[in-house]
């Protein structure tokens, strides 16, 4: 690969001796790795005989993304050393988190599985493409305790102030992470741009901080080797706000000490961690975990998001709900968005004023006189939590992820609504008149299996 000639100087300056076999990891193949969800089976094809070592549902190797296990929600592709941010976040079941820079979910999906659908994730990305992209990737892992929202910093600051037990900033960065895998990163890079960068990455954690509550803890990550963006952001962000101390990462074979000498001396940078490719396989990461003691800013009355369900809305859904549902939905959690009904998870504070994706898990639509269930409640919801439940074979999952209607004579009800299942993963929800199986596979979600 053709490294930018400043680039080199520079990193030649930086890492003496070892510059030699940081360059030469830039020639080999990059890392790829995929982490599989807690949450359903493991699926019986994945060669799982490669464990990522820091996680324990991370694997290297590549899942396709028009496999059942990737459309299922079963897997999730990630890039290996990107696995060590969720592993260092690590939320506690039931804890409120951001995810602040959030599409397209890797590291959401991943708080999600520490979560195991308790507490709190608010995910929020900026662009209003990518945080699409974000709502369809946290549906297809079956995250119900999740509100997708699409704001910038400062909205969320103004939102959320002292109210998280965890934030992440995944920064966008200058991403000398990706050059391998994305060689327009190269072409992108300048010798200005990680300072550029990281200008835009003091504004996001000037935000960040006032989201944490007191003893909450701040994650902060990039994919840059640059120091500017990296330890230097540390050294600021400690000098401007010393109510906050570094937590040191435990740090496995291959991972490495920060380098206080790359930000402002303070030998408790330490405890973050580099991720460089030339000593691990991945494509290289930066991580520092920050504790708050004490707020920053004032708190705020927190009022919960009232149900906004008209009484026929009600009565659609509890209709629907007591021919097909084998658990109680709380009537004051449901939340109409036009025609369009969610389940918000529980602790939701007034969304007023916010660009809101998703505000919890979509149960569906209602439609004039009777309710469509969502294909998020369909990859959601645990097996049995649905009345009627059918086994498919691959090839009629095939026709369902394409669109088509398939005929079946092992359906478990003549007329009505079925949730579909391949391999023991839930794929869909089909509608079944006699023998044939209506597709409700999103019309924006089709592919073709070869
Ligand atoms: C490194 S990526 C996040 C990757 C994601 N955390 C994951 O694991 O899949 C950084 C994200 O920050 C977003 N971003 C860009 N400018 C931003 C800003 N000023 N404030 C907040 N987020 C921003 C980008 O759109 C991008 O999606």
């Amino acid at each position: 690969m053709e490294l930018p000639a400043a680039f080199k100087t520079k990193y030649q300056r930086l890492l003496g001796d070892e510059a030699t076999a940081f360059f030469a990891s830039f020639d080999q193949t990059e890392n790829s790795g995929f982490r599989i969800n807690p949450m359903r089976p493991v699926p019986a094809d994945l060669d799982l005989s490669d464990p990522v070592p820091y996680t324990q549902w991370g694997y290297y190797g590549k899942v396709s993304g028009r496999s059942l296990d990737h459309q299922s929600g079963a897997v999730y592709s990630q890039e290996p050393s990107a696995m060590f941010v969720g592993e260092v976040a690590h939320p506690k079941a039931g804890m409120r988190v951001l995810d602040l820079c959030a599409s397209p979910g890797g590291k959401s999906t991943h708080l999600g599985s520490f979560l195991q659908q308790s507490g709190l994730l608010v995910s929020n990305e900026i662009m209003p493409k990518r945080a699409k992209v974000l709502a369809e990737n946290t549906e297809r892992f079956g995250l119900s305790n999740t509100l997708v929202v699409n704001e910038d910093p400062a909205s969320i600051a103004k939102a959320f102030p002292v109210f998280f037990d965890q934030v992440l900033v995944d920064a966008p960065c200058s991403g000398e992470g990706m050059f391998r895998k994305d060689p327009d990163a190269v072409s992108y890079w300048s010798t200005d741009y990680p300072a550029a960068c990281a200008k835009r990455q003091r504004e996001i954690l000037t935000e960040a901080v006032k989201v944490l509550k007191p003893g909450g803890e701040l994650v902060y990550s990039t994919c840059t080797f640059a120091p500017e963006e990296d330890e230097q952001i540390i050294s600021w962000l400690l000098e401007t706000y010393p109510q906050f101390e570094i937590v040191p990462i435990e740090k496995p074979a291959g991972i490495i000490d920060a380098k206080p000498e790359w930000g402002n001396g303070d030998p408790s940078l330490k405890g973050a961690a580099r991720l460089f490719p030339h000593l691990m396989r991945g494509e290289g990461h930066f991580v520092a975990k920050l504790r708050l003691n004490e707020a920053i800013g004032n708190s705020s009355k927190y009022h919960r998001q009232p149900s906004n369900v008209s009484r026929d809305q009600s009565h659609l859904f509890e209709a629907f709900a007591a021919e097909y549902l084998n658990f109680k939905v709380d009537s004051h959690q449901l939340l109409a968005f036009g025609d369009q009904l969610y389940l918000m998870p529980e602790g939701t504070t007034s969304l007023r004023g916010l660009k809101v994706i998703r505000p919890g898990l979509h149960l569906g639509t209602l439609k004039k006189n009777r309710f469509e269930p969502s294909y998020a409640m369909a990859l959601a919801l645990s097996p049995g939590q649905f009345k009627y439940e059918a086994s498919i074979s691959e090839a009629d999952w095939k026709q369902v992820v394409h669109g088509d209607i398939f005929t079946s004579d092992e359906m478990p009800l003549k007329k009505g609504w079925v949730r579909l299942f391949c391999n023991h993963q839930p794929v869909a929800f089909g509608k079944v008149v006699n023998q044939t199986v209506k597709n409700f596979f999103p019309k924006g979600l089709r592919f073709k299996v070869e």
